[in-house]
């Protein structure tokens, strides 16, 4: 089968279905092509995390190499709404110095200010209408009344008490601190980017004529005629479009690049792949933040059934980044019943760069991911730094630190703590950067998100973001989604 459209988007996840929704809202005729299917109501609730459970049918499983000696299995969203379909809830804008730091023309957070604003209903700032919006599809409240976890304001207070200063507003583009965590949630119910931007029956948007949204299809190749692409292959579905957007995340869009022949020529050769364009940073460079799960007992009620694991965070500079490269995040429902809470600890600007290469033509093939965490001494210390502020604020608390939690033998010595580190270590699954934006050789988009070298071709997804963002990128990953739908459409 054969159709033709204004646009192909490739991936249902955060950016493809804002893209995709603006883009359909302003008469393009847009396809929207996912590999997952829907989300059954109450499938993934706000306040659980079951769907990222390798195995689990919505979500991509991947293995990969996180640090030498050190395997794991990483989750992605695989569904309509992708990730944000089974992510933490977490939605922190990217900061004003992740912008600058990435130096791409045009996009400066006061660039893209206009953007968030635009995504989002800001339950409870939405007034201050010069940083929040108050009409966007995205409903954003924060953790309060009985969905506030009774740790909350003992985190806050133990952060306070240290000396931290207090963030009340993490999407203010402000300097870091301890705050509550802004979420796409509201009275607990998941308000992911398909119920945000799509129509029924996936979503709550107004009925888009000019949608075709195909499920369970997965992309194999991009239809290139010379330097054009002309649209995507699925099996024996061919879509053709005027103009192809790649949202397929951070794994899914350079794995689909290398598999039409786009990316570094000895990664394509030894998959078996003919080379049809080649460019160097396709898959490499990438960064994610590596993080560790510190468990502490509160002693205090679990939280309501419906309230957010993830509350409250504190955000610090380890000494050499003023926006905060470290990161605490109180985790206040157990993993498991009558298990731990937890602290996530982790360093959220890391100079360690990962690799993603293709092993086969075969879409049903994972790709290599080596994460390549904590290989630099600097990455290292701010690591520790990050798990002793972590101790720290659990002593502050007056917590108790649960079994297998550091003690001070460890936390006192540096090798010892390297080994915990290690024996627990993890990815927050941010991956960012694949497929990035700029000029420079490794370059894989320009400012306009148009693939270097070919025509008919973009990228809009986390994928582009020269470095992973020092918050958690979900609402970074829905304005690319936003401003790419101008792009398209001749606004931006
Ligand atoms: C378990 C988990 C928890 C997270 N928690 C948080 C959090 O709390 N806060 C935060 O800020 N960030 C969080 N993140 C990260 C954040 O959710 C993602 O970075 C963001 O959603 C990525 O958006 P995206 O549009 O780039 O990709 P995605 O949302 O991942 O969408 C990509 C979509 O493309 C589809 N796809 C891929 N390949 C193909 C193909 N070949 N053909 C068709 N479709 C394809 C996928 O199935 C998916 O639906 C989390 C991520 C995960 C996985």
């Amino acid at each position: 089968m054969t159709d033709s459209f204004d646009v192909v988007v490739v991936g249902a996840g955060s950016a493809g279905c804002a893209l995709a929704g603006r883009l359909a809202g302003r008469g393009v005729r847009t396809a929207l092509v996912e590999a997952g299917g829907a989300v059954p109501p109450g499938d993934t609730p706000i306040a659980s995390l079951a769907a990222t459970a390798p195995g689990h049918a919505l979500n991509w499983a991947y293995p990969v190499a996180l640090a030498r000696g050190r395997e794991g299995t990483v989750p992605r969203g695989r569904a309509l709404g992708g990730s944000s379909a089974i992510n933490g809830g977490y939605f922190v804008r990217a900061v004003p110095a992740d912008f600058a730091g990435w130096a791409v023309p045009g996009w400066s957070y006061d660039d893209v200010l206009p953007y968030f604003r635009r995504l989002e209903d800001d339950l409870d700032l939405g007034s201050d209408t010069a940083r929040h919006g108050d009409r966007g599809p995205l409903r954003i409240s924060r953790p309060a009344g009985r969905l506030r976890a009774p740790a909350t304001d003992p985190f806050l207070a133990a952060c306070a008490a240290l000396g931290y200063p207090s963030e009340p507003d993490k999407n203010a583009g402000g300097p870091p601190g301890a705050g509550p965590v802004p979420t796409n949630a509201v009275d607990g119910q998941r308000v992911s980017a398909a119920v945000a931007y799509l129509p029924p029956p996936w979503g709550r948007a107004a009925p888009l004529d000019t949608l075709t949204v195909h499920s369970d299809l997965l992309v194999d190749s991009l239809v290139l005629e010379g330097g054009r692409v002309a649209g995507v292959r699925a099996g024996d579905v061919e879509l053709h479009a005027e103009e192809t957007v790649l949202a397929a995340g951070a794994v899914g869009t350079p794995a689909l690049l290398q598999r039409s022949g786009i990316g570094p020529p000895d990664t394509l050769r030894a998959a078996g792949v003919v080379v049809r364009h080649e460019l160097p940073g396709v898959g490499r460079g990438w960064s994610d933040h590596p993080s560790v799960y510190l468990p502490l007992r509160s002693g205090l009620p679990a939280p309501h059934p419906d309230a957010v694991a993830g509350q409250a965070s504190l955000n610090w500079d380890s000494g050499t980044d003023p926006a905060g490269d470290l990161e605490v995040l109180l985790f206040a429902r157990p993993f498991a019943p009558g298990g731990p809470e937890h602290l996530m600890c982790a360093l959220q600007r890391p100079d360690s760069r990962g690799t993603l290469e293709i092993v086969s033509p075969d879409p049903a093939a994972s790709p290599r991911l080596d994460y390549r965490y904590l290989r630099t001494v600097s990455d290292r210390h701010r690591m520790r730094a990050a798990v002793r502020v972590g101790a720290e604020v659990l002593r502050a608390a007056r917590w108790r630190r649960a079994e297998g939690g550091p003690d001070g033998s460890v936390l006192g010595n540096d090798t010892r703590l390297d080994e915990w580190i290690q024996a627990r270590l993890t990815t927050s699954v941010h991956l960012s950067g694949s497929a990035a934006m700029g000029n420079g050789p490794d370059a894989v988009v320009d400012a306009g998100l148009r693939v270097h070298g070919l025509s008919g071709l973009r990228v809009a997804d986390t994928s582009v973001l020269p470095t992973v963002p020092r918050r958690g990128p979900a609402a970074t990953a829905i304005m690319l989604g936003e401003r790419t739908a101008d792009l398209v459409s001749g606004q931006g």
